[in-house]
């Protein structure tokens, strides 16, 4: 049997890691890995529990009846905690708000990398697309493909506010670079780790940086 092939893709919020990674993996006829839509999940569910977020300890007691499922076909992945679904529901502002406060806790994330691990070898396809914060560094760093995708910032607040009609787009940009200076406190995804290649879509439309995405898998996995 053939060995899945990995494509990590790290990047800051607004980056295009979902829309792209999502776009690369349909044309390349490979699964999709979403792993924010996890911490999003866990910050739904503690916040469903009436836990606080930033008490780590009620968050890491939360975690044994965390009961997760991701699909993984980039046309159709639907997000669930046990029998609700919560594709729309994690995409709120009020889980973006307070995602980075769960995601700081090392215990939530050793918890979710080896669920992401799970997910990843359980994969039928020849290959597939996993895009998050650490997937280059942490939770696969030893994929054959390590894509850092990145835009200025300016950018990605102005494609973020594009897409949420009825928001300030100051306000929208503010959260933005908000949300990545707390993360950026937990891991590193503003800079390229050794072995990482860089794509840049500052100038590029999405297509392009499609593009741009396949060419590096292509290079690198020779496929
Ligand atoms: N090169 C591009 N040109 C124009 N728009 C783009 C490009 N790349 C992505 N986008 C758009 O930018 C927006 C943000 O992309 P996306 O949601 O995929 O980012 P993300 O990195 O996953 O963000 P987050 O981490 O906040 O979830 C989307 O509307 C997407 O369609
Ligand atoms: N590998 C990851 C992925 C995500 N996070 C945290 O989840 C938040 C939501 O992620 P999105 O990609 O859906 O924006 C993100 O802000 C991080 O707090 C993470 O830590 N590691």
């Amino acid at each position: 049997m053939t060995e899945t092939i990995v494509v990590a893709v790290d990047g800051p919020a607004g980056s295009g890691k979902s829309s792209v990674s999502k776009a690369a993996a349909r044309r390349l006829g490979w699964a999709y890995l979403d792993t924010g839509a996890a911490y999003r999940a866990l910050s739904w569910y503690v916040v469903e529990r009436q836990v606080d977020p930033t008490d780590a300890a009620a968050v890491i007691d939360a975690l044994p009846d965390f009961d997760y499922r991701i699909g993984t076909d980039p046309a159709t992945s639907h997000v669930y905690v046990g029998d609700t679904d919560v594709t729309e529901a994690i995409r709120t502002p009020e889980v973006t708000a307070v995602v980075s406060a769960i995601a700081r806790v090392p215990e939530v994330r050793a918890f979710l990398t080896g669920l992401f691990r799970g997910i990843i070898r359980k994969t039928d396809r020849d290959g597939i697309v996993v895009e998050g914060r650490d997937i280059t560094t942490v939770v696969c760093p030893d994929a054959p493909v390590r894509i850092l995708l990145t835009a200025d910032e300016a950018v990605r607040m102005a494609r973020r506010s594009a897409e949420l009609a009825g928001h300030s787009a100051a306000h929208v940009g503010e959260a933005l670079r908000r949300r990545d200076e707390a993360d950026a406190r937990v891991v590193d995804f503003m800079n390229a780790a050794d072995g990482v290649t860089t794509v840049d879509s500052t100038d590029l439309d999405f297509d392009q940086t499609v593009d741009a995405v396949i060419q590096v898998v292509q290079k690198a996995a020779h496929v």
